[in-house]
């Protein structure tokens, strides 16, 4: 499926926080939003989620504004994962994952064993399936933040939209994760800080400063020593390998 954001800008207080942004991640790609702390990664996530609302522009799924379309349809074709979520809730980790499924839930269908094989499936594919009796407060960082990658994957959306998804977890987790979310066959927008990992993961870079998209295409075409330079304030060789993907090594800055 795809998805738009069409001029889309974003305010707070006054402050322009996302100034008219078009990007649109097509069905199948993996698009990846990076940009320094406080560029707008996770307003414009916010934005192509429908969580929040534009001030001007809109987003369009498969072209039909987001704003028109029924949040319960809305959550069978698209699932965020937010950065920091959490619950207070007393709730085991199935519990957390099985709220993926409510979307599809009502009287005429209630919970069924499709529903159970696709929550086991979830909690498998993030490698949580033997903790899944474990009561969320008694979880790691890594553990939450791969139950909630766990809990959009059983919503079954055609999109999946990911928040700095691989907070908190190890380096092996952080590139299982990604992997997985590759193999999902899925249209991913993910918000990543690692540099690397977007260029070895996405389609597609789309780079934010200040609230404003300053380029987007290939890895291999945005990421130059010039961009990091301007955009992230760090001096970096670009790397290629023999498939001809960029691998950044940084300098020690000096001050
Ligand atoms: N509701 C709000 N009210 C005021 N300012 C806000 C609000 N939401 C976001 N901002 C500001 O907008 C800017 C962009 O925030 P956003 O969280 O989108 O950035 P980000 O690129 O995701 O940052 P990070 O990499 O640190 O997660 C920040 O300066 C933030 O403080």
């Amino acid at each position: 499926m795809r998805l738009e954001a069409r001029n889309v800008s974003w305010k707070a207080g006054g402050l322009a926080i996302v100034e008219e942004i078009s990007i649109a991640v097509e069905t199948g790609e993996f698009l990846g939003i990076i940009g320094p702390n406080g560029s707008g990664k996770s307003t414009l996530m916010g934005l192509l989620a429908g969580l929040i609302r534009p001030k001007r522009g809109e987003v369009l799924l498969e072209e039909k504004p987001i704003a028109a379309i029924d949040r319960r349809q809305l959550a069978r074709h698209l699932a965020l994962v937010e950065q920091l979520s959490d619950t207070t809730e007393r709730m085991s980790a199935r519990q957390v994952v099985e709220l993926g499924r409510t979307t599809y839930l009502s009287l005429q269908s209630p919970w069924s064993g499709e529903d159970d094989h696709i929550v086991g499936q979830a909690l498998g594919a993030v490698d949580m399936a033997d903790k899944q009796d474990r009561l969320w407060h008694t979880l790691s960082g890594g553990e939450r933040q791969r139950l909630h990658i766990a809990r959009a994957l059983a919503q079954q959306p055609d999109i999946l939209l990911l928040d700095e998804p691989t907070n908190h977890l190890d380096i092996s987790h952080q590139l299982g994760l990604l992997d997985l979310v590759c193999r999902q066959n899925l249209t991913v927008v993910a918000a990543l800080h690692d540099l690397n990992h977007a260029a070895m993961f996405c389609d597609r870079l789309a780079v934010l400063s200040q609230g404003r998209l300053v380029t987007v295409g290939a890895p291999e075409e945005v990421l130059t020593a010039d961009l990091l330079s301007k955009v992230f304030s760090v001096t970096a060789s670009v790397e290629r390998n023999d498939e001809g993907k960029v691998h950044l090594r940084y300098e020690r800055s000096r001050g």
